[in-house]
């Protein structure tokens, strides 16, 4: 069985990640690409699906991790009776091969370490054929697929597992490899773990160096910054809503999804928070990306894609994954990739619109491609869609989506007039204007005066906490405090919140969810807007504790069995952490005190 997920630290090349456990095991990779087969599987199923472990043979009294600085380099401290040993675990950037890189490094006395690697390909089935080459390298093949591991260390094939056991002593490092290749490649030459620690290291330190400061914030803020980085498809600029799928929203339940894809809404939402940190490069990779992505005619556009820009992400259930703590299905691919969406094109539109204000470098192709969005978007507003929570019941008029179906119109009017861009304005000012009338006229509650998840219907949806921070309507008006008064009243759980009521809103699922965090976070917004800032920041404090012992966090957040629930870490949620903290540090000057204490955290 695999660990709770808030045992998991994450490391990655920027194309792929690992999800590596308290007791040294990665139990989830997929390789060579974020959505590839996984070759360690055991995260939705158990040992047999494949894992690479590292630990000491005896009990540790005690493990403790983290990462080296602002990297994404984890140390786990073990220490057992007979000593200490430190386990460090990254994957170097990319330069023609791919490697996951062990250091076990002894820091007292002498411990005992066992070694076990199972690899399964094809996520979790497949047993590759194992051959130990003359240089000592192992070499695991099954059809296209080829890795190996390279270490001084003497390795054992036992039960279609590779084992080894080997001593370490204060000062000693004992190197351990693993390579990926295509099988029809020459076996991967020896690597230089150390020479690529330095490497790695200097590589993360330089990218988080560049962060805007944060405040008493700033640590977290860079952890998720990095998470967010680590997220980012390097050859082609697309951004993974998180490195998982099937990471369940509720333990044992079924709502179980395929997360490696780049969402348009995620993605932007993504880069407006790294912009917001200071970092346009990746916003102009993305924007290069999602010109390519959506090329063609508008009526085809899509709410997600493929991290090259792939259109068909056919879902299917694994038959052969028993799923995380029983959560089945596990699914790869999304179905969700053929929905209407509407939110999208407002958040597409004001992330190059914030783009334009941090200096994005103009591109003909962008604005274009943003004015055919505007004209799709003209002959589908009127529709109804699944919405940003992307529900597989029926298609209703969603509020928020049709708010950002406004905002598209809105920002684009503002880009054309503040950079002198081509219109059509008058066009757009007519419908932005439209779509304001009605959706006051329809997604309003008249007789408790706030806004509800769709036309005509009483419920409540936490997206709504966005209408003042898009400008839909001013945090005073009278209609915008019912809503938040009315989510405070109805969708919160231990004082988080939860997206709606999933036993009241037709989402075609069996209801039961976490909390979910990001939306946990736009409350922590919306009451900075409000003035409310002691509660902003109590409500923002209890959302860091909930993160774990290295600043991950997954999508939601289970009150009662106070655990981390769905895919993990994920985008979305760094994405609203990192926004609630600068506008909490924008909200007011801090006083004295809390100055001392920021100088601090900064240094
Ligand atoms: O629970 C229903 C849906 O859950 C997923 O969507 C959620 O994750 C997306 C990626 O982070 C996010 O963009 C969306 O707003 C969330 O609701 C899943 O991908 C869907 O297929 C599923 O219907």
């Amino acid at each position: 069985m695999s660990s709770p997920i808030e045992d998991y630290a994450l490391i990655g090349d920027c194309e792929t990640a690992a999800l590596v456990d308290r007791t040294g095991s990665i139990d989830w990779l997929c390789w060579p690409r974020f959505d590839s087969d996984a070759c360690f599987a055991a995260l939705l199923g158990g040992r047999e699906n494949g894992r690479w472990r590292i630990a000491p043979r005896d009990p540790s009294v005690r493990v403790t991790r983290q990462y080296r600085d602002s990297t994404l380099i984890l140390e786990t401290r073990f220490e057992t009776a007979d000593g200490a040993v430190v386990l460090t675990d990254f994957m170097p950037l990319r330069n023609g091969s791919s490697e996951v890189v062990r250091l076990v490094t002894g820091v007292r006395g002498r411990v005992t370490m066992t070694l076990e690697l199972v690899l399964r390909f094809g996520t979790g089935a497949i047993v590759p054929w194992v051959s130990h080459l003359e240089d000592g390298t192992l070499r695991a093949i099954a059809g296209p697929e080829m890795v190996v591991l390279q270490t001084p260390v003497v390795l054992e094939g036992r039960d279609l597992t590779t084992v080894a056991e080997f001593t370490v002593a204060a000062g000693e490092t004992v190197p351990c490899v693993l390579a990926w290749a295509p099988s029809h490649h020459p076996t991967p030459p020896p690597f230089d773990a150390l020479a690529a620690l330095a490497e790695t290291e200097s590589f993360w330190r330089e990218w988080a160096s560049s962060c805007r400061p944060a405040g008493r914030w700033s640590s977290m803020v860079v952890r998720s910054l990095v998470t967010l980085k680590a997220l980012i498809y390097a050859p082609t600029g697309g951004i993974v809503a998180a490195p998982t799928t099937s990471l369940p929203e509720c333990l044992g339940g079924t709502r179980n999804w395929d997360y490696r894809f780049c969402w348009v809404r995620d993605s932007t939402l993504t880069l407006f928070a790294l912009m917001n940190a200071g970092y346009f490069h990746e916003a102009q990779a993305w924007r290069d990306w999602l010109v390519r992505a959506v090329a063609g005619s508008p009526e085809q556009i899509q709410i997600m894609y493929g991290l090259g820009g792939e259109r068909r992400l056919t879902e299917w259930e694994v038959p052969w994954l028993a799923g995380y703590e029983g959560s089945r299905p596990v699914r790869i691919g999304n179905a969700a990739y053929s929905q209407l969406q509407l939110d999208v094109f407002g958040e597409v539109m004001a992330t190059f619109h914030h783009a334009r204000h941090g200096g994005l470098a103009p591109e003909s192709s962008g604005w274009d491609l943003q004015k055919r969005l505007l004209q799709h978007l003209e002959t589908v507003w009127r529709e109804p869609d699944e919405g940003i929570w992307e529900v597989r019941g029926p298609r209703q008029h969603f509020t928020f989506s049709k708010v950002m179906c406004w905002l598209a119109f809105d920002r684009a009017i503002r880009s054309a007039d503040e950079y002198g861009l081509p219109g059509p304005v008058g066009r757009w000012t007519a419908l932005r204007d439209e779509i304001h009338a009605d959706v006051c006229a329809h997604g309003l509650d008249p007789r408790r005066g706030c806004f509800v998840q769709a036309y005509g219907s009483g419920e409540l949806d936490a997206s709504l906490l966005l209408l003042p921070k898009v400008g839909f309507l001013p945090i005073e008006d009278r209609r915008i405090a019912a809503t938040i008064a009315a989510i405070e009243e109805d969708l919160l759980a231990h004082g988080f919140v939860l997206r709606y009521r999933t036993h009241r809103t037709r989402d075609g699922l069996p209801p039961g969810e976490g909390v979910f965090l990001a939306c946990s976070f736009w409350l922590v917004d919306a009451y900075v807007l409000q003035g409310r800032h002691a509660e902003a920041r109590a409500l923002f404090d209890r959302l860091l504790d909930l993160a774990n012992d290295v600043g991950l966090l997954a999508e939601e957040y289970d009150v009662h069995a106070r655990r981390q629930v769905g895919n993990f870490p994920q985008a979305f949620t760094h994405v609203a952490l990192v926004n609630s903290a600068y506008n909490l540090l924008a909200a007011r000057p801090p006083a004295p005190a809390e100055q001392q204490e920021e100088a601090t955290a900064a240094s």
